[in-house]
């Protein structure tokens, strides 16, 4: 499979050992100074770059036929337009806040776990993330998942990052040197605590999604999510 990187950061230097340690080929390493690529050329892109441009990214496959998978968080307020422009294009779209197999499982804990607390409103709910302290965004897109997750699934109806009404989840978002992506769960009682944690120990778990992710979507046509690629119960 040949592989354009879009954003070659943390995230697209990792992508390229796994792709490579699977037989593909990088056709192109796209950072901010690069201009001479032709995306036409790629099987399958993969988008891990920043915020503002990652729609910018996204639109360039769809318009030219590629496939396209995108990790890159933060820019969620454009996704009905990726969605409609892939609709538009008939073109191939996965977008997740993450790839890795572990939080995919995660998530479906949070949703089994939010609905064993819907009436149980002794409970209040909260979500914590903790992230290195290069991340632009905040909270994380795998937080706002998890948030959604838990208002899909229970009476609550919004988040919101720091300074909460009792009507929202709290999102706390805590930055620390090299910390890869840890996400808790939060209930809590006057008597006692539940929570439930995802801890990542290195970037590892979510490249190799977005590979399995790119094989996947080859010859595929629609917007997909990792719950289509990992075939989850
Ligand atoms: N969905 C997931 O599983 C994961 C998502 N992420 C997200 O992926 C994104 C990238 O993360 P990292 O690699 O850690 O960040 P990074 O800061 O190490 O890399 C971002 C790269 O994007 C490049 N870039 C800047 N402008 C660009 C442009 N116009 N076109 C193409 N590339 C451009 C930068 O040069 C940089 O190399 C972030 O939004 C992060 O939140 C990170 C890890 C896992
Ligand atoms: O920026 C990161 O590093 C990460 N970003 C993603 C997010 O915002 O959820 C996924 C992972 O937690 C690492």
């Amino acid at each position: 499979m040949k592989i354009a990187l879009l954003g070659y950061g943390k995230m697209g230097k990792m992508i390229e050992e796994i792709a490579i340690s699977r037989d593909h080929e990088i056709i192109a390493r796209v950072d901010e100074k690069t201009t001479d690529f032709n995306i036409k050329e790629a099987d399958v892109a993969i988008d891990f770059s920043i915020p503002s441009v990652a729609f910018k990214n996204i639109s360039m496959c769809l318009e030219n036929n590629v496939p396209v998978i995108s990790g890159t968080t933060g820019w969620l307020e454009n996704y009905d337009k990726a969605v409609n422009l892939c609709e538009e294009k008939k073109g191939a779209f996965i977008y997740a806040s993450n790839f890795s197999l572990g939080v995919n499982v995660f998530f479906q804990l949070n949703e089994y776990l939010a609905k064993m607390m819907k009436n149980l409103s002794q409970y209040d709910v909260s979500i914590e993330e903790t992230h290195h302290t290069q991340k632009l965004d905040a909270p994380s897109g795998t937080a706002i998942t998890l948030a959604e997750g838990i208002i899909n699934n229970s009476h609550n109806k919004s988040w919101k990052l720091d300074n909460a009404t009792s009507d929202e989840i709290p999102i706390k978002a805590l930055r620390q040197p090299e910390v890869p992506g840890t996400h808790t769960i939060i209930y809590k009682s006057d008597v006692d605590t539940i929570d439930i944690t995802h801890t990542a120990h290195n970037r590892e778990g979510f490249a190799l999604g977005a590979v399995i992710a790119a094989e996947w979507i080859i010859g595929k046509t629609g917007v997909f999510s990792m719950k289509d690629v990992l075939n989850l119960g």
